[in-house]
């Protein structure tokens, strides 16, 4: 491990003793190869170990301003840092941007993310080749710092409900950019309330009167030299959140603002001098951006559920509460099965997500190759998978650091527990990037169309033709997942069922789908649910895994697939065959015994599991996860740090409390 301390808890030093498995072979394996950690390694300490990148005091005791400027200051230092990174830029970005080392340094909020996540892959994926010319090295050098503006106050989901227009005048070959009502400003964008001074902004396009719908424009916002707006730039932050509070999400409003007709991203739909628009070979091109942000979600999602489980799972061994056995020393709390039950399953979610993730992003890179071809056929299944997987992890994700955090009793609440900021981030993404039911809705959209056409892409492949496979219980992995199957294929075809149903009432196609959401939002989740848990079980037959880490992968897995499948066991009654051989008490009984043996079997291994996800203190930032598990001393530490604790009497109580009681009310 990457720090040894001298003192190490007795009981965490048990639980290291006789591993079955070489953690660095797992570490390797969520790396991507063992060179991946060494330059992981390489670059955590030199980042981590600069001085000038540690919070003073923790972040909590500043007011909102302060924590921005620290967290800007931060985050400029690491920009610099950069040019002599021993990884090299790019890596050294991406973890940077990622959950793990960029939270380390920047823990409110990085308020430079957008610009990395959105801006520039906005430009690369909107602009033309001579736009990129013009603005990208620009970016990458940080001489313009840019955001993505497309939400408003009075829409994010309905794109095409957008009020900001840009209205073309052929006589300046101009844009003149407004938003017409209160409603239309922008509202969210992360970088905009202080940090950026560009951005691309969404916005409906006019030319010679007609509207084409929503597209991206380049935009200047503030004066690169002063920082001032620009004359008809109405801007600012939105305030204190719920998390990620020093991202500056802002407002930002258009009085009759002009820009050069050049400034429309013009890679997918041209405006030309005339006015003449030239429309893209697919409308959704322009929502491309969203796709990659769906995309990297996942992962950064998933590498924030493993730091809470690390958390928790090494507390829960430190913790040792009430009586197991009457008269015995009080146990770990790790060993009730109760609490086994709150982590085991959160701790085998962090490999499925990582790997259906992996999935995820290889399918991304293959489609967005082939966009860039002008071969769209990819597209569909692209959105499809990636709203699934988007809302999938990070509501799932959320719930299991929510349960993480209870499992921590008392102490989870703390603040310096970072389950709060754990919790903020991951909470977030419930909404950011597409509202989860949203997404659901757009995933059963394709469901259903797959199902009813018999045509789609290779992630539904299995709506196409008759379901083939075991009508019994079966207890192998693959029997497992059949079930899964045949769950998502049932409850597909009762949504178009109830749809169908309606529409023989006379139901209008719109008001039979809003009638039909409970169904195609179960149908859209239980998809979601079997893709990952075909990657999981499909990971595990190739790979170079030796037989160690291969039987406690094998057993993660196979616990993760009867814990959803018992979690979600109502839905077992959507398979007519079940129903009628009265299989689905048989499938619970038999689920049960095995789920309860899975949790018994992984329990000796969870704190070699989370070792090997080999997060330093510093990533963790929590008294209760670190290495050496000397908790207790470490919350005390963090108390003395509170500005409370800096005098033995506050001046508050002379001020107040001190005449309340002698007042003898
Ligand atoms: C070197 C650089 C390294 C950088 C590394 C970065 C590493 C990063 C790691 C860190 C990661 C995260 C850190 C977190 C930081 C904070 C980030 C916060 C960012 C948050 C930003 C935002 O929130 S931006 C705003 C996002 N907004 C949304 O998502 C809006 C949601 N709404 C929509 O998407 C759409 O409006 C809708 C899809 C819901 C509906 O659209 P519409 O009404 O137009 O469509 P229809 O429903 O009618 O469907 C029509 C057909 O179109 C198809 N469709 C829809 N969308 C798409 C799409 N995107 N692509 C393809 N096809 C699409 C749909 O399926 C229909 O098809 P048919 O059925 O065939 O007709
Ligand atoms: C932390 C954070 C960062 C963000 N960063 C950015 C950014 O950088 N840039 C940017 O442009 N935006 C950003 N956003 C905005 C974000 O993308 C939107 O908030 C999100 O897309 C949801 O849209 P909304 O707020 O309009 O929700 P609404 O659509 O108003 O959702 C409200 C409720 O209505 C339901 N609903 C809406 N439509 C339907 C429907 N068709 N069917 C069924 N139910 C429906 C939703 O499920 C939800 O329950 C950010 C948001 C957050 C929280």
């Amino acid at each position: 491990m990457s720090q040894k301390e001298t003192y190490e808890n007795p009981d965490l030093k048990k639980e290291r003793q006789n591993c079955p498995f070489n953690k660095e072979e797992i570490t390797n394996l969520l790396d991507g190869g063992k060179e991946k950690t060494a330059e992981r390694k390489q670059l955590e300490n030199y980042i981590l170990s600069d001085e000038q990148l540690k919070d003073a005091v923790p972040m909590e005791y500043l007011s909102h301003a302060d924590k921005y400027a620290e967290e800007l200051r931060k985050a400029c230092l690491l920009m610099h840092k950069l040019e002599n990174s021993p990884a090299g830029q790019v890596p050294t970005l991406r973890a940077l941007m990622g959950a793990g080392l960029g939270s380390a340094v920047l823990k409110e909020g990085n308020p430079l993310a957008l610009h990395y996540v959105m801006f520039i892959p906005a430009l690369m994926g909107q602009g033309t080749i001579d736009q990129q010319a013009k603005w990208l090295a620009k970016a990458y050098n940080l001489n313009i710092i840019g955001t993505y503006a497309q939400t408003e106050l009075g829409h994010g989901t309905f794109l095409r409900g957008l009020e900001t227009t840009a209205t073309y005048d052929p006589n300046t070959q101009e844009f003149v950019l407004e938003s017409p009502s209160l409603t239309a400003y922008k509202w969210w964008p992360g970088s905009l309330g202080k940090t950026a001074n560009y951005a691309v902004v969404m916005a409906q396009l006019y030319t010679k009167g007609k509207c084409e719908g929503t597209h991206p424009f380049m935009v200047q916002l503030r004066d690169e030299e002063t920082h001032e707006p620009l004359p008809g730039i109405v801007i600012g932050e939105i305030g204190p959140k719920l998390g990620m509070n020093t991202n500056d999400n802002g407002y930002l409003g258009f009085e009759k603002f002009r820009i050069p007709r050049d400034q429309l991203l013009m890679k997918h739909s041209q405006v030309l001098e005339d006015g003449t628009y030239v429309k893209p070979t697919n409308s959704k091109l322009s929502y491309a951006t969203m796709v990659f942000v769906r995309v990297v979600v996942c992962q950064d999602v998933t590498t924030n559920l493993r730091k809470a489980v690390t958390i928790a799972t090494r507390y829960s061994c430190v913790r040792r509460q009430s009586e197991l056995k009457p008269g015995d020393r009080e146990p770990q709390v790790m060993d009730y099965q109760a609490q086994q039950n709150k982590l085991l399953p959160p701790l085998a979610a962090t490999f499925a997500f990582q790997l259906a993730s992996d999935h995820l992003w290889n399918l991304y890179n293959t489609a967005n190759n082939n966009i860039e071809q002008g071969d769209l056929e990819l597209l569909p299944d692209l959105h499809g998978l990636s709203c699934a997987l988007k809302a999938l992890c990070s509501s799932e994700g959320a719930n299991f650091v929510e349960v993480c955090r209870q499992s921590c009793g008392g102490h989870g609440y703390m603040a310096c527990s970072n389950f709060p900021r754990i919790y903020g981030q991951v909470t977030a993404a419930e909404t950011y990037e597409g509202e989860n039911t949203v997404l659901w809705l757009q995933v059963a959209r394709y469901l259903v169309k797959t199902r009813k056409e018999q045509t789609g892409g290779l992630s539904v492949k299995y709506l196409i033709g008759e379901e083939k496979g075991p009508k019994t219980v079966d207890t192998t992995l693959e029997g497992i997942v059949h079930l899964y199957r045949r769950t998502a294929v049932g409850l597909v075809d009762v949504a178009i069922a109830e749809l169908e149903k309606s529409g023989r009432k006379g139901e209008a196609p719109h008001d039979a789908w809003n009638h039909a959401a409970v169904y195609l939002i179960k149908a859209a989740q239980a998809h979601a649910r079997l893709f990952v848990v075909e990657s999981f079980v499909n990971s595990l037959k190739v790979g170079n895994l030796s037989a160690p880490v291969r039987t406690v992968l094998s057993q993660l897995c196979e616990l993760f697939i009867i814990y959803w499948l018992l979690e979600r066991s109502g839905e077992l009654f959507f398979v007519r065959q079940f129903i009628k051989k009265r299989l689905v008490t048989v499938e619970f009984q038999v689920r049960t015994l095995l789920y309860v043996k899975l949790l018994a079997a992984i329990r000796p291994q969870a704190v070699n599991l989370v070792d090997s996800f080999d997060l330093r203190d510093e990533i963790l930032a929590s008294p209760l996860g670190c290495w050496d598990g000397n908790v207790y001393q470490r919350l005390f530490d963090e108390a003395a740090k509170s500005p409370l604790n800096q005098s033995s009497v506050h001046e508050s109580f002379h001020k107040y409390l001190k005449p309340l009681l002698k007042s003898n009310l």
